[in-house]
């Protein structure tokens, strides 16, 4: 079994387990000895109090299983267990080194019932499930593979031991082509291999692969307007197509509007993968658009991986890839626009706008709404993309004036 493989001597050294307690603190790290060794402060945190402790995490060789598996045993482990229970995040992984994240949970049940038990031996049975437990002993606390108490089992113990903070975050080292992609065929192929549960996934494709190449006409500029929700895009980008006489395009593109709401409810590697294609149609959109007229683009591959990054890394602001990384690098294939605009406006403001519009949100909006730190991410991760990078623009004045100040830009950058 992959986890218990990593406890093996050999690695013990370098397999380091993250639990993220809460968004405004730090996780904790730990990793595992064969000799019991003093439980240093912070530790007491998580495994000095009372309570009974699992760990678990999904094993398949299937990428797609694995996702999806994750995501109903989060959703199971929430509506399931009792408010005495805390579930965290939690990942092992080898620090800093890429791919190496191995996603699962950790359960605090301080609960006298069996509820976490009787749910962990059904996820246990019905999927690739596997289950640690630890326990107490004296100043100590060892880790253990769990079996319901009726299959008695011979287990190697392992005492926890704190480890120190990797460089790297450990949710920043599996984004690449989990969260963000960086070619066409990355995402291509995570589609490709949900055919057979998501069946849209073989529309989307045909969609993908209807769309000629784009190989870039030195045609009219294309501008992309980004910013979150609320922000001002749509007023922004309406506004610039009357006075520029341009074509309005967005990403997702309106020939993906049905299958939207589908992949919004699949856990990120698919949700991801379908906005990542969809920049690759509108991209074929704009090859051809702006050989006829300037193009202003409604949301482009900023979004797609600033909300991807954003999402991916636990915590705070800090744990974001650092500037610079390699994971803000546009895709080398797909089309650049000419000039990205970066639209802010204070969270008093946008809050403010979003109530005026009374609009349903999607959940991320709304979780962005009670999140100040994913939104603080989410902002952070736009302003370090680069080539193209984006220049920002303060949103906050009255729509003519946002566009006085845009249309100046436009001017100066594209010579339009
Ligand atoms: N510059 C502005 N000043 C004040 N309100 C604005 C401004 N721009 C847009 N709004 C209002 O804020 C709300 C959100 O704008 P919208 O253009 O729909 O944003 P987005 O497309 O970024 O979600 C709308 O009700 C819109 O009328
Ligand atoms: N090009 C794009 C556009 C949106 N996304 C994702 C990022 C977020 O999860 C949502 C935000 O979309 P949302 O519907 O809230 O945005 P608008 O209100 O349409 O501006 O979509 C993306 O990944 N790539």
């Amino acid at each position: 079994m992959l986890q218990r493989a990593m406890f093996r001597c050999g690695q013990l050294s370098s397999r380091v387990f993250a639990v993220e307690f809460d968004l405004r603190t730090q996780p904790l790290y730990f990793t595992l000895s064969s000799n019991p060794q003093e439980l240093h402060h912070a530790h007491q945190q998580l495994f000095g109090d009372d309570g009974k402790l699992f760990s678990l995490h999904v094993h398949s060789d299937s990428r797609i299983e694995k996702a999806q598996a994750h995501a109903e045993i989060k959703h199971k482990l929430c509506v399931t267990l009792s408010q005495d229970c805390d579930v965290f995040e939690a990942s092992s992984f080898i620090p800093d080194v890429k791919n190496s994240v191995v996603k699962g949970f950790f359960i605090r049940d301080k609960s006298t019932t069996t509820l976490s038990e009787d749910t962990l031996k059904t996820l246990q049975q019905s999927k690739s499930v596997c289950v640690f437990s630890y326990k107490r002993e004296g100043e100590y606390c060892w880790q253990e593979l769990w079996s319901p108490v009726d299959q008695v089992q011979e287990s190697v113990r392992q005492y926890i031991t704190p480890a120190a903070a990797a460089e790297h975050h450990p949710s920043t080292l599996n984004i690449r082509n989990s969260d963000v992609f960086y070619c066409m065929d990355e995402a291509y192929k995570v589609l490709q291999e949900c055919t057979d549960i998501i069946p849209e996934s073989k529309e989307v494709l045909k969609l993908v692969d209807e769309q000629l190449e784009t190989s870039r006409a030195d045609g009219f500029p294309v501008i992309v307007i980004e910013g979150l929700d609320a922000t001002g895009k749509t007023t922004l980008t309406e506004a610039l197509r009357e006075s520029l006489n341009a074509t309005l395009l967005k990403s997702p593109p309106q020939c993906l509007a049905p299958f939207r709401q589908r992949f919004d409810s699949e856990p990120p590697l698919i949700r991801r993968a379908f906005y990542a294609l969809g920049n690759y149609i509108t991209a074929a959109h704009i090859g051809k658009e702006s050989l006829r007229a300037p193009v202003i683009v409604d949301r482009y591959w900023h979004s797609t991986a600033a909300y991807a990054i954003a999402t991916a890394v636990g915590g705070r602001v800090e744990n974001l890839p650092k500037p610079g990384s390699e994971l803000y690098r546009w895709p080398e294939d797909l089309l650049q626009p000419n000039l990205v605009l970066l639209l802010t406006v204070s969270p008093e403001e946008r809050l403010r706008r979003l109530r005026d519009r009374g609009q349903d949100k999607t959940v991320e909006e709304a979780e962005l709404e009670i999140n100040q730190l994913f939104r603080l991410k989410v902002e952070e991760a736009y302003k370090r993309i680069q080539n193209p990078a984006c220049i920002i623009v303060d949103a906050s004045p009255s729509p003519q004036e946002v566009l006085q100040q845009v249309q100046h830009l436009i001017r100066n950058k594209c010579h339009l």
